[in-house]
């Protein structure tokens, strides 16, 4: 937060601490390779989402861009169970493929659960397998040498880069999906950080209240345009998390939106833009897990 603000905020540049991440993984994947080790990041893509096809495109292209090596899996829309089942256990086999991610949501009729759980933890590049959380839970004043969930992570490192202190400050967690939500208060309660978290969803009573008094917003509902300038403090540091697809009524044209309305950049001290904020971050940092795994691998971690 910024005392005594007066807006517009600060942009938290995503996209380009997302470059500097890359610019620092490319050195650590050539040791690695120089070693032997090259790190493999493998996508299981199950349908033609236009949105989920477009961040895999985007992950292989980040790959490229470090030197990691890629391995993708696309399967068809109507694929079974038994399908995903082999593509997963192919990828656990695969010395090559160092970690990698299953595409979610997936289709209806396949069991996320069944999905995340049947992926190798130490490939877990999303970390989200019941090992890897639990292991969150569980170590809150050590470290953790396996996999954390990315975007988590990835909203975190955004606010450290920026110079902004987390210690003791009150952060409120609006919405309670898997990817985010309901895992980042775990990273933002370690003891190396030490923020209080207070999470709330469409159930809360009054979310309002519940964002006016936090120093730190991370809006990740997915329901466009949900936090407004008079739900901000003056000040205030606000991630704008969500990603919605809408179609706008008089165009039928459809477009990305965030959860952070128009007027909260005149309020808020700091804001992740959306595009250019938490997505290219995300990113970054799923290529970090994979390179942590290729170093816990190469036993130089
Ligand atoms: N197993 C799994 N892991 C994920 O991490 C995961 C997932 N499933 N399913 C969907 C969500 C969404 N997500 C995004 C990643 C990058 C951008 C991103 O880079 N966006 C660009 C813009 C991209 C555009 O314009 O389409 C930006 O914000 O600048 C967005 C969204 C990862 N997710």
């Amino acid at each position: 937060m910024r005392k005594g603000w007066n807006g517009p905020a600060r942009l938290l540049d995503g996209a380009g601490i997302a470059a500097t991440i890359k610019d620092e993984l490319a050195e650590r994947v050539r040791v690695l390779t120089e070693r032997g080790y090259t790190p493999g990041l493998g996508t299981i893509l199950v349908g033609t989402d236009p949105g989920s096809v477009a961040y895999v495109a985007g992950k292989h292209r980040d790959c490229a861009e470090v030197g990691i090596a890629s391995i993708r899996v696309d399967l068809d829309a109507d694929a079974t169970q038994e399908q995903i089942d082999a593509a997963i256990d192919q990828l656990n086999a695969d010395p090559a493929c160092t970690g990698y991610i299953v595409q979610l949501p997936l289709p209806r009729g396949i069991d996320q659960n069944t999905v995340l759980e049947r992926i190798d933890p130490d490939k877990d590049a999303d970390g989200l397998h019941p090992m890897n959380l639990g292991r969150a839970v569980l170590r809150v004043s050590e470290p953790i040498e396996s996999p954390l969930p990315c975007t988590p992570r990835a909203c975190i490192e955004l606010m450290q880069r920026h110079g902004i202190d987390l210690e003791g400050a009150d952060v409120t967690v609006v919405g309670r999906g898997t990817t985010v939500g309901r895992s980042i208060g775990l990273l933002l309660g370690r003891k190396d950080i030490n923020a209080t978290v207070t999470s709330c969803h469409t159930r809360t009573r009054d979310l309002a209240a519940a964002c006016r008094g936090a120093d730190v917003i991370i809006a990740a509902s997915g329901q466009a345009g949900l936090i407004t300038a008079d739900m901000v403090k003056p000040g205030a540091v606000v991630l704008d998390v969500g990603v919605s697809r809408i179609t706008d009524p008089s165009t039928g044209k459809t477009r990305l939106a965030g959860d952070v309305a128009d007027g909260v950049d005149e309020v808020a001290g700091w804001l992740s833009p959306n595009p250019a904020g938490v997505g290219p971050m995300t990113r970054a940092l799923l290529l970090v897990n994979v390179v942590e795994a290729a170093e816990r691998r190469a036993g130089i971690r």
